[in-house]
């Protein structure tokens, strides 16, 4: 397209190819794309009545007319009537449309756009009027339950759907049955080619819409509050599947007649999942769990949902019923040191590649340490997706023979779940995160860092490798820190307190648990920290006795009424046994018979006290010097 759109402004000139039939057709037939410009002028919709509502805006059921000198059609299409934008935000929405456009329509699985339109000020994207949707289907069917069959074969369609859109760099993140829409021959196309991708970024003035990235019933943890549980990739869209599929099988939303609110809390907080029915084949069954794992990089990406899917395909019976499969697939799908099957097979091996033996999750110490570095030299053909190699380690005469999974590649020193560091700070996300992937050749890299809601993408001359952090690790904020990113309790005295890393997500943003704070009520006691405010606290970075103590302290809260107490207890014990000493020392005195203690001072106007043996040992809270 030579030119961008221009809004509003001189109806630009249509390219049309006359066509008969379904469009669906032209894209076998037509092969010049590059001809048709997405814009459509306001006066060409003509808005029959609206079909529905959903939060990004309304749909409408419209004719689209297209004329010329020599031809004239019109077109029943679904309008999908966007809220209003702010000013310029239009003409951004539309810029991304345009580069979009033509390669929607290159997809078999994306609903056919007609293009896009503005109208009042609103964004109104066309697309081809389809007669039903896939939440239709389980709409009409007594019980809500679609047959196994239909539900693989849908599957298989959306699942080469979605790869279409991630091919070209779209996350969907809408993806639920009333956005699978059915064409003439009961195939689903996608409803949505990410809309709500398109608007992230985007200042919304609807709040409603603001807030949120796609319906809540379907939306993956990262997609809350992507900048900080983030981010949001590919396998987020494995999430919304997921929970499609899960409504195709049993006919209930998942978290049906929860608020968004309590969605949030058993999605977000307590890291609940939906619920999968019984009975499934285990490769479906595995697959669909796999979507629901917390860390996003755990997940199976498409290829390997429509992997799952297509192998159960001819297990399955019309009726719904399955012959059994191999249970080879549950066995290879279990999860290793953190990781599952499914982050495992993102990384195959190829010959040539440096390797070395891949720590586990999120935690410091080493899995194996087999291999330090070596090269992949062979690989075993025979087991295509948990197979072994042969690495060639320097110094040894033989190759070693080793399963892959337990190996990770090293491209220019960087392996995937490295923690690097950006060399040159910019823009408002943090320095330090976590590396997602890195090409065999040319070095782009992919990271996920704390302020980004979509993976960075970069070269990996443009990083270093940074401090590891583990789940088990103590941390505390910078002293320099004076703003931190995320709200963070204070000691007594106002020093920064110190917590225990409980979960690292993926783009390095650390849950921080303080388990040496007492909290009453609601109050929570678990934080967020951004991993470049941090520094690591442990016995050997404490510099002297007391903050050694203090550190002890960090490990549970009844630590330190243990010590008062015990303190207390030696206070009262020595004050009694000083008392005893005195009053025998005072009758040793008076048996005397001078009125004089035996050491000479006065007696009954002689200012004698215990000292205060607790203050000294308890000055804010820190045994500050021993007793005598
Ligand atoms: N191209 C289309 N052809 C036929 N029906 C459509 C088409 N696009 C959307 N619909 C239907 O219109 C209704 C509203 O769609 P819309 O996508 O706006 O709402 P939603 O799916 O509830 O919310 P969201 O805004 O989150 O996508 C749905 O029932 C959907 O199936």
């Amino acid at each position: 397209m030579a030119e961008k759109i221009r809004i509003p402004g001189p109806a630009t000139s249509f390219e049309y190819m006359l066509f008969d039939g379904d469009p669906d057709h032209l894209r076998t037939v037509v092969a010049t794309p590059t001809q048709i410009s997405p814009w459509i002028e306001a006066a060409e919709l003509k808005l029959k009545h609206r079909i529905g509502r959903g939060i990004y805006g309304d749909v409408w059921l419209a004719t689209h007319h297209q004329s010329a000198d020599d031809f004239e059609e019109y077109h029943e299409v679904a309008v999908k009537m966007l809220h209003p934008l702010k000013g310029d935000l239009t003409q951004m929405f539309v810029d991304k449309f345009e580069r979009i456009f033509l390669r929607c329509r290159e997809m078999h699985g994306v609903g056919w756009l007609h293009g896009v339109s503005v109208m009042n000020g609103q964004i109104c994207i066309a697309m081809k009027f389809y007669e039903g949707s896939v939440a239709d289907r389980i709409a009409w069917l007594k019980g809500g339950k679609l047959q196994l069959s239909d539900i693989l074969r849908y599957g298989i369609d959306l699942a080469k759907g979605i790869q279409e859109l991630h091919s070209i760099g779209l996350l969907v993140l809408n993806l639920k049955p009333s956005n699978f829409l059915l064409n003439d021959h009961d195939q689903v196309v996608l409803g949505d080619f990410g809309i709500p991708y398109l608007l992230h970024g985007i200042q919304l003035l609807n709040s409603e819409m603001a807030l949120r990235l796609g319906t809540a019933n379907y939306m993956a943890p990262e997609q809350w509050d992507p900048e900080v549980r983030g981010p949001m990739s590919f396998e987020t869209d494995s999430w919304g599947l997921g929970c499609s599929i899960v409504e195709m099988l049993t006919g209930v939303q998942p978290w049906f007649g929860k608020s968004i609110e309590e969605i949030y809390q058993s999605v977000v907080i307590k890291q609940e999942k939906p619920q999968i029915p019984s009975g499934l084949p285990p490769a479906v069954d595995n697959v669909i769990k796999g979507c629901f794992e917390y860390d996003l990089r755990n997940r199976p990406l498409m290829e390997d949902i429509l992997y799952a899917f297509q192998s159960s395909q001819n297990a399955v019976y019309s009726d719904g019923g399955w012959v059994g499969l191999e249970s080879r697939t549950l066995a290879e799908k279990s999860s290793v040191g953190g990781y599952t099957a499914w982050y495992l097979s993102k990384g195959h091996l190829q010959v040539g590649d440096a390797v070395r033996s891949r720590k586990p999750l999120n935690a410091c110490k080493p899995q194996n340490m087999d291999v330090s570095s070596g090269t992949v030299v062979d690989v075993d053909s025979d087991t295509d997706r948990n197979g072994f190699v042969l690495v060639k380690i320097a110094g040894i005469r033989n190759p070693l023979r080793v399963q892959e999974s337990t190996l990770e590649r090293v491209t220019s020193g960087f392996a995937m779940g490295d923690w690097v560091r950006m060399k040159e700070e910019h823009g408002r996300h943090s320095p330090v995160g976590i590396l997602h992937s890195i090409d065999r050749e040319g070095g782009g890299v992919t990271v996920g860092f704390v302020g980004l809601g979509t993976l960075w993408m970069g070269s990996a001359s443009e990083l270093q490798i940074a401090k590891v952090y583990c789940v088990g690790q103590f941390v505390r904020l910078r002293a320099n820190v004076v703003t931190p990113r995320f709200e963070w309790p204070r000691k007594r005295g106002g020093r920064w307190a110190t917590g225990r890393i409980s979960q690292i997500l993926p783009n390095g943003c650390l849950f921080v648990g303080f388990p040496g704070r007492l909290v009453f009520g609601d109050e929570s006691n678990s934080f967020l920290a951004d991993p470049a405010e941090v520094e690591l606290v442990s016995f050997d970075t404490c510099p002297g006795v007391v903050e050694k103590y203090q550190h002890v302290e960090d490990f549970h809260w009844v630590v330190r009424p243990l010590v008062i107490a015990l303190g207390v207890f030696t206070a009262a014990k020595l004050t009694i046994s000083v008392g005893r000493k005195v009053s025998t020392k005072l009758r040793m005195g008076q048996r005397s018979g001078n009125g004089h203690y035996q050491d000479g001072s006065a007696g009954n106007n002689a200012a004698w006290f215990p000292p205060p043996v607790a203050n000294i040992l308890f000055k804010e809270g820190v045994p500050t010097a021993t007793v005598r």
